[in-house]
């Protein structure tokens, strides 16, 4: 009898610290030993020859929008699961809105688990939202496994998903003090945003550049100095989502500085996309806070190289593509972008590549500080008793994403017919392989019509 279930042999296996060729044993799930010395593990059921290839920790993406119970005609788990997958990722904390009914008490967190137990093929794991009047639920959220809580601090887009005033703000942050957990907060001013967004309008300017202007960094920096402030007074921690430029990133760091259990995460867009690409692509590349000039992406990758950035979510936010077709108004239109399957992809090829930013930082990103971040013990590195949630990638492949690559519901994406460097070839999930070659490898979870 074998001794493993799958052995990966040969690969390059990258870690945050460092990068060894080696083999991998892996049983019910879980790696049993990592070895450098090739070929000494002795006998599995299956092999994987990775020669060539390079073995990554399967990342973990802090921040997606899979829109299911409710939305699911934006997008659902089977197919948000899907373009993880054959992006790389593993795991998933799926925020709180855009599902209805939204993740604002137990009632609606357990729905959401237990429609993810049919349809994920990753580990989905999900955020509490924090809204006006649901303290009193926060706790038992929490209890029932919330990653932590979302609060947004302008209005979501939701209807059913109202944005925090200060007091909720205020009360929800001791709240959740009290029991250890953290507050995540997308942090744009309200009132400088819809000043100045009526403010165009009724002079009729409503370009991308006007839609832009209109939610301006300093409008990040006035709410996260806000937000700061109450996580000093209330101890809470705090998680800073979609920061758009360093500006906002100075300020984190600041407070860090000053003893703020502070962190912060960044967005494929932000690091790869600009207001040009939202002036030529419309819609599909509209977002909040909006994407930025070159200027910023380029300062952005500093921060990020200089580990002033802690995590990378994709911030996928779907919606069909005719919500998303934008003829001469930008206010109008879903702001939220489709990228859930490239966040690896654009890393390698703008971060790596491009900017030398090395494997390592990478895989700290979105794999070993999302893990350490949200106290995911088993995860976010390859070694023995960590889950089996691997991602085998061939850094010598280019290609074109096409839109029938996607495995998105809404087969759109700022990032259609740009051609990347690192192709991700197999992903893992507690030892099975669930995407290979372009393909998804289970189909045992198949959404129902229901
Ligand atoms: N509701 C929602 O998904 N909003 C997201 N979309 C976006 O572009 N920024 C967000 O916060
Ligand atoms: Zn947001
Ligand atoms: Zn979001």
């Amino acid at each position: 009898m074998a001794t493993y279930d799958l052995i990966i042999k040969n690969g390059l296996i990258v870690k945050a610290d460092s990068t060894i060729q080696g083999d991998i044993a892996i049983k019910d799930g879980k790696i049993k030993e990592v070895s450098s010395s090739r070929g000494n593990l002795g006998k599995a059921d299956k092999e994987i020859d990775a020669e060539g290839l390079h073995v990554l920790p399967g990342l973990i993406d802090s921040h997606v929008h899979f829109n299911e119970p409710g939305r699911t005609e934006w997008e659902g788990l089977e197919t948000g699961s899907k373009s993880l997958a054959a992006g790389g990722a593993t795991t998933f904390f799926d925020m709180p809105l855009n599902s209805t009914p939204p993740v604002i008490n137990k009632e609606n967190l357990e729905l959401k688990k237990a429609i993810a137990k049919k349809k994920s093929i990753v580990n989905p794991r999900f955020w509490g939202g924090l809204v006006p009047g649901n303290t009193d639920e926060l706790k038992e959220m929490h209890e029932s496994g919330a990653i932590g809580f979302k609060a947004f601090m302008s209005p979501s887009g939701i209807e059913d998903f109202d944005n925090a005033d200060d007091e909720t703000l205020y009360k929800g942050m001791k709240e959740i003090a009290s029991f250890g957990s953290l507050l995540a907060v997308h942090a744009e001013s309200t009132v400088i945003c819809e000043q100045l967004a009526e403010e165009k309008q009724t002079q009729g300017k409503t370009t991308a550049r006007d839609f832009v202007e209109s939610r301006p960094i300093i409008s990040e920096i006035e709410a996260v100095r806000r937000i700061i402030s109450y996580a000093e007074a209330t101890g809470c921690k705090l998680h800073i989502v979609h920061a758009s430029s360093r500006k906002v990133v100075n300020v984190i760091n600041d407070a860090k500085q000053r003893g703020v259990d502070i962190t912060v995460e960044t967005c494929p867009h932000y690091l790869s996309l600009t207001v040009k690409d939202l002036e030529e692509q419309g819609g599909v590349a509209k977002c909040m806070p909006p994407l930025r000039d070159q200027a910023e992406v380029d300062e952005l990758w500093t921060a990020l190289a200089n580990g002033e950035i802690n995590v990378i979510g994709s911030d996928h936010s779907p919606a069909p593509a005719d919500m998303k077709i934008i003829t001469d108004n930008f206010f109008e239109g879903w702001g939220g972008i489709s990228g859930a399957q490239s966040t690896l992809t654009i890393l390698l090829t703008e971060g790596h590549f491009k900017r030398d930013l090395p494997l390592e930082k990478i895989v700290e990103l979105t794999a070993e500080n999302p893990a350490k971040l949200f106290g995911l013990a088993n995860k976010g590195t390859i070694a023995a008793g960590y889950d089996a949630d691997i991602t085998l990638v061939n850094l010598n492949e280019s290609f074109e994403l096409k839109k029938e690559d996607l495995f998105y519901r809404h087969k759109h994406s700022p990032y259609i017919g740009r051609t990347y460097k690192g192709k991700v070839k197999t992903t893992i999930v507690s030892g099975e392989v669930v995407f290979n070659d372009g393909k998804i490898l289970v189909d045992e979870k198949q959404e129902t019509n229901s």
